[in-house]
């Protein structure tokens, strides 16, 4: 199905549609890499979800963990899976090995497979718990995307592709989407980019009309640093959506800062989970607002070097095109770009392998940026966070202060 581009217009949720019978009671659960790394790992999350839509009010997990309501348990669910973890890294590898510098769309198709192949396996073990579930694939969620294959941009929704397969199903029905996938206006499959689950789980609940999303992960919440960088750091409870998309464009890949957005602009709340068994909501990105101190580690970015205005005016082209750069103050004379792929060099830019971008939000939205080795980076990260986070001379020995 190509999508037409035309009717795909920037979102129009289902209930504005009036089929609320297809939206109102779904779930729509995200599942990262991490979720299914452990043995047995489809299994238990197919019983969750077969628990989560039987009991059809809040879930057993709910009450047990006093998770706030609105996400109980309802009839329906869209499940949205990434690959497994390490697998796109595995694919990507695998493509390189052959070719150093692969066409986009090739390599779009291989790295894509990771999550197809995911999807089958939790149908599989969903059928097997009982559920109605229903394979996607990328012709089948009304994604639009535009730009380079392998990174391509989420330009619309079209809504009426999941509220036509969920519209008529009985309780008890899931639909599989694998996560990051989206068709080009031609019809061609493309990848909404690296870590794009989460894009593919907003996009659902917006689809949907459901306000919130349930995003499962191997971080407990968002964190003020990195969890593995920075040991002492701490869950915050609550994260407006433009202080989570600020973290996220400096390195917090817990979330897709482009799924933040989306979710921004339709009021959906994001529920950050642990993985199961606890799947407990840890933090909740919404639109309260909150500030927040945070130190970032930009651990998967590709730094370049060249002129302030070089790098000021690729900054510019590369965001229009759905890039996901920063650039480095106070100096601007680098910028930091998820897409590693991407190769500036023809651009007037110099790479810095070697490079890592450390980030300190400030309670008041400043940022202070360090570029250094990748090999000092936790380190500087540990030791901005210290200071942030500093306990004042007046408090309690042992009492941490409160997260900001
Ligand atoms: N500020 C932060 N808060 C929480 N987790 C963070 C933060 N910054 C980076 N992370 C990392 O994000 C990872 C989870 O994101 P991701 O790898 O996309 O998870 P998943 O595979 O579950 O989708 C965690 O393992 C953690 O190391
Ligand atoms: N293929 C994606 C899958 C994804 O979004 O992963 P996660 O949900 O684990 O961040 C990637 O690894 O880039």
């Amino acid at each position: 199905m190509a999508l037409n581009t035309e009717l795909a217009t920037e979102l129009t949720a289902a209930s504005d549609l009036g089929d609320e019978s297809a939206s109102a009671e779904a779930l729509v659960l995200k599942f990262g890499g991490a979720a299914f790394a452990a043995p047995g790992a489809h299994r238990r999350i197919a019983t969750y979800i077969a628990e989560r839509l039987r009991t059809g009010g809040p879930a057993a997990f709910d009450d047990t963990t006093g998770d706030p309501a609105g996400t109980s348990g309802r009839g329906r669910a869209v499940v949205v899976v990434s690959a497994v973890a390490g697998e796109t890294d595995r694919l990507s590898n695998a493509v390189r090995a052959v070719s150093p510098d692969p066409d986009r769309e090739l390599l779009a198709a291989a790295l894509m497979t990771g999550e197809t192949v995911n999807v089958a396996v939790m149908t599989a073990a969903l059928r097997d718990a009982g559920l109605t579930a229903l394979p996607l694939g990328p012709a089948d969620t009304g994604l639009l995307g535009a730009g380079e294959p392998h990174s391509a941009e989420l330009r619309a929704i079209d809504p009426s592709a999941l509220t036509a397969r969920l519209a008529g199903q009985p309780a008890g029905t899931v639909l599989v989407v694998p996560g990051g996938q989206a068709l080009d206006a031609t019809g061609h499959p493309v990848m909404l980019g690296r870590n794009s689950s989460d894009l593919s789980a907003i996009a659902a609940a917006i689809a949907l009309g459901t306000p919130a999303c349930e995003i499962f992960s191997d971080s407990p919440g968002i964190c003020t640093a990195d969890p593995r960088l920075v040991p002492t750091a701490r869950t915050l409870a609550t994260v407006d959506h433009d202080t989570m998309i600020t973290m996220s464009r400096h390195g917090a890949k817990v979330l897709h800062h482009s799924a933040v957005d989306w979710a921004r602009r339709h009021q959906v709340e994001i529920h950050c989970r642990s993985l199961l068994p606890e799947g407990r909501v840890h933090s909740i990105v919404g639109t309260a607002a909150t500030s927040a101190a945070a130190v970032l580690v930009h651990t998967h970015g590709a730094v370049w070097t060249g002129a302030a205005s070089l790098v000021h005016d690729l900054c510019v082209e590369l965001t229009a095109q759905g890039s996901d750069a920063v650039v480095v103050q106070p100096d601007r004379s680098s910028l930091v770009l998820a897409d590693t792929v991407r190769d500036l060099r023809g651009r007037g830019l110099r790479p810095c392998p070697e490079l890592r971008l450390v980030t300190t939000l400030f309670p008041d939205g400043r940022l202070e940026h360090r570029l250094v080795t990748a090999e000092d980076a936790p380190a500087v990260a540990r030791a901005a966070h210290d200071a942030v986070f500093r306990p004042s001379p007046l408090a309690t020995a042992g009492a941490p202060p409160p997260a900001p």
